[in-house]
């Protein structure tokens, strides 16, 4: 017979909860805060439906459309925390991730995936922004203007990280394969969010915030959980928005 794990109970003092946490890092801290919408994200029905390759075209254009723009703030994120990094060593891989990634995903992913689904020119460029989408660009340029490391760790760090959850729930085979359902739309999507590289981005993010958490006074702690709750609500909100609900 094995003994059930023991849950940590969460606490709103990070210190507090440390003492007895399993995992005592400072980004387990906030996503464990964050739940039960983490968890709704990473196992959120649209996102489901991607990695069977089963959302509909409209529903892909939709969404990817939203999507666009919120990586057009996104991007600016980035440059904002190249400014804002406290090192030489944490600025580089925002430029790396900025110059390889976000412009490869942005200039080739985005527009053969919305040309394919027969989006327009002006969705492509300035689309009518959805109320969730116009939100998140919000709270984007808010940490973006702020030059706060930390909030704008907070941020980018539950945009990647939640994207990681989902897509390493896809299964073999991916969609998009010959004689099963989805397209390249699907499975690039899944594979842009997933493997190695993605994986240590990840942990980069989060090692960032576990360097720097700690250390911070608790009203700057609980100052950085709201932001990173915030950005889970906006995610939640996002696919409910994609998925027509
Ligand atoms: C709502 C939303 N949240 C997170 C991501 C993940 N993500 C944000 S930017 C980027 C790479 C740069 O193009 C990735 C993978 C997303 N796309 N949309």
């Amino acid at each position: 017979m094995s003994a059930e794990p023991r849950q940590t109970p969460w606490s709103d003092s990070y210190d507090g909860w440390r003492a007895d946490a399993a995992d005592p890092a400072f980004s387990e801290w906030l996503r464990s805060g964050s739940e039960p919408e983490w968890t709704a994200v990473v196992t959120h029905p649209f996102a489901a439906s991607i990695t069977r390759g089963l959302t509909s075209e409209e529903a892909m254009r939709r969404y990817l459309v939203q999507d666009f723009q919120f990586v057009d703030s996104f991007t600016a994120l980035l440059g904002a925390a190249v400014a804002a990094a406290d090192n030489f060593e944490s600025r580089v891989p925002f430029g790396r991730f900025l110059g390889e990634t976000a412009t490869t995903e942005e200039k080739t992913y985005f527009h053969r995936a919305l040309a394919a689904l027969g989006a327009s020119e002006a969705e492509l460029t300035a689309p009518p922004l959805e109320p969730v989408t116009a939100d998140f660009r919000a709270l984007m340029d808010e940490a973006r203007r702020s030059l706060d490391y930390p909030a704008i760790l907070a941020v980018l760090c539950v945009a990647e990280w939640s994207y990681l959850g989902w897509a390493s729930l896809a299964e073999e085979p991916l969609p998009g394969g010959p004689g099963g359902p989805g397209s390249f739309v699907h499975r690039e999507w899944i594979e842009l969010h997933e493997g190695p590289a993605f994986r240590a981005w990840v942990a980069f993010l989060r090692g960032e915030l576990d360097r720097l958490g700690p250390a911070l006074p608790a009203r700057e702690q609980a100052r950085v959980l709201d932001v990173f709750r915030r950005a889970v609500r906006l995610e939640l909100r996002f696919f409910d928005m994609a998925a027509g609900s």
